[in-house]
């Protein structure tokens, strides 16, 4: 089987600041400034061409991070990750710029990626069709719903046809009816023999359309395999998980951080 995604030894650290005086400084006087926070502690993981993994995990588990360092959008501060391919990823908040219009960023987004004026503007009906913006696409961003600018980031990266597909929380936002069609454009790429990475928090859109599920927890990975293997036990954590007050949550969470940095520590 031919690799498409791999992720090895990845870790990811933020430096967490107490104001906005900290964070200037630190620019000054690197390292005295601010407290090291992992959000992802030696992560490892492989897709291979054609499958469709979920992530799913807690708020705050590194989903949205993980998805971000493959799309080559964040940067990861140690190992590396392979693609075989170009990687396109949607997000709510998929890096459009507030100021200009929905029609501007089409063009902005695809001259980063590489197409040409000619094959921007061939390109620009389909990306507007599926959008579903009518006459906002004229106007800038900022005076788009959430829904609005999933909507063009969704249009945007399954009209460019990229090899691996990322979508984060995209289909959380706006109504049904496009969650629905996104769904079939999502089937399509399926059978195109496509990648795709799916982030979402609706078990019902994970079992219906992932083959794999990388399950984190607090910038770990807590289990990797078949849809079949792995939700039945995340479904059961989250149950217990749900239960728990906002204290236990905490020290769940404490918990595991401590622990990732031990064995983080033990490995360096
Ligand atoms: N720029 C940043 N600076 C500092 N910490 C960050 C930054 N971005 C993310 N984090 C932290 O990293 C951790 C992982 O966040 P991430 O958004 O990747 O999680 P997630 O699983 O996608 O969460 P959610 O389900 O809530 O979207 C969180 O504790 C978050 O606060």
């Amino acid at each position: 089987m031919e690799k498409s995604i791999i992720v090895k030894n990845v870790s990811k650290k933020y430096k967490l600041y107490n104001n906005s005086r900290e964070r200037i400084f630190d620019l000054i006087l690197p390292k005295n400034y601010g407290e090291d926070f992992y959000a992802l502690h030696d992560v490892n993981f492989e897709a291979e061409k054609g499958d469709v993994v979920g992530f799913v995990g807690v708020n705050g588990s590194g989903k949205s991070t993980l998805s971000n360092i493959i799309a080559g959008i964040v940067p990861e501060t140690y190992g590396e990750v392979y693609l075989n391919g170009q990687a396109s990823l949607i997000a709510v908040s998929s890096g459009l710029k507030k100021e200009l219009t929905g029609r501007d960023n089409i063009e902005l987004k695809c001259l980063m990626l590489g197409f040409s004026k000619k094959e921007i503007k061939a390109m620009e009906p389909d990306i507007i069709e599926f959008a579903e913006l009518g006459k906002f696409i004229d106007q800038p961003v900022k005076s788009y719903s959430s829904g609005m600018k999933s909507r063009l980031g969704f249009a945007i990266s399954v009209t460019i046809d990229p090899d691996i597909l990322i979508i984060d929380e995209a289909l959380s936002v706006g109504d049904k009816a496009f969650a629905e069609k996104s769904l079939e454009k999502m089937n399509e790429f399926k059978e195109k023999g496509k990648t795709m990475i799916f982030v979402s928090h609706s078990i019902g859109q994970m079992k219906r359309f992932c083959q794999k599920v990388l399950w984190l927890e607090y910038g770990r990975v807590k289990d990797y395999g078949t849809v079949e293997e792995v939700m039945p036990k995340y479904e059961e954590f989250l149950k217990t998980f749900k239960k728990m007050s906002k204290k236990e949550k905490q020290k769940h969470r404490e918990n595991a951080l401590e622990s990732a940095h031990k064995q983080l520590m033990k490995s360096e």
